[in-house]
């Protein structure tokens, strides 16, 4: 489980985040909704090393995990699939999936084959340029390289955008294999409402920066999710 206790975040003198508290159990996905502008980015941000929180803690499975560059998020479990992406276009699939390698013992160092399971595209193209590859392919490529990393706690910024429905359909398959295994936690940020409500177990509401609402999907309906993000 992933314990997030009243973390801050400031860029420059802003503050964007106040006091989030929240938790993420492994075998679930917690869904984080909110409007455009409201630091749902920039909590993955912070909880990935990607930009330094100014206040708060984190913990998983009880051990702390403070403070860690992105390297060390990585090697300690962490793994971030960006917003955007942030597939290397001049690098083929496979490079793409290898960089996934550094935070690895080198006798780890290959592609497991489940991951080609998950995403059978991937497999077919793995002499192709990232750059070449359709918006939706380069999605299943940014989790792919993710997962190859080993994640104990998988994070997700808006893995639909832009992308087309067939493609969202094996996204979302591809989520709930990886939420049904048991060993990771799953934080997705998401829009698109209908997505969440299917991924989702559990919903953290933000609003300005901060969480202000917690909701179990077996206690809540999809108009209740809707009625909370509208309010
Ligand atoms: N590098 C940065 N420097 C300064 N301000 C930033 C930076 N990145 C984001 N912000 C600001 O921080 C606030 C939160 O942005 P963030 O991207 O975390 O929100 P979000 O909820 O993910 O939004 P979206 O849904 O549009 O992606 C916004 O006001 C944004 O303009």
């Amino acid at each position: 489980m992933l314990e997030v206790r009243d973390l801050s975040l400031k860029y420059g003198q802003s503050q964007i985040l106040y006091d989030v508290s929240m938790t993420a159990p492994a075998g679930q996905v917690t869904t984080v909704m909110g409007t455009n502008g409201v630091g749902k980015t920039s909590l993955l941000r912070a909880l990935s090393g990607r930009h330094a929180y100014s206040g708060g803690t984190v913990a998983l499975d009880g051990a702390p995990l403070d403070h860690l560059t992105a390297a060390q998020a990585a090697r300690a479990g962490i793994a971030y699939v960006p917003q955007g992406r942030e597939v290397f276009p001049m690098l083929t699939v496979a490079e793409n999936m290898e960089t996934g390698f550094a935070c690895l013992p080198k006798a780890d160092r290959k592609v497991p084959a489940w991951i080609f399971d998950l995403f059978p595209v991937l497999a077919e193209m793995q002499q192709r340029w990232g750059g070449d590859l359709s918006g939706g392919q380069q999605q299943q490529l940014a989790i792919a390289r993710a997962l190859i990393t080993k994640p104990r706690v998988l994070l997700l910024d808006e893995p639909t955008e832009g992308i087309q429905p067939n493609v969202i359909q094996q996204i979302g398959r591809a989520i709930a294999q990886l939420r049904d295994r048991g060993d990771m936690a799953i934080i997705l940020v998401e829009q698109n409402v209908d997505f969440a409500w299917r991924a989702a177990d559990n919903f953290v509401m933000m609003k300005r920066g901060a969480i202000w609402r917690n909701m179990v999907k077996s206690d809540c309906t999809r108009d209740d999710v809707v009625a909370a993000l509208a309010l």
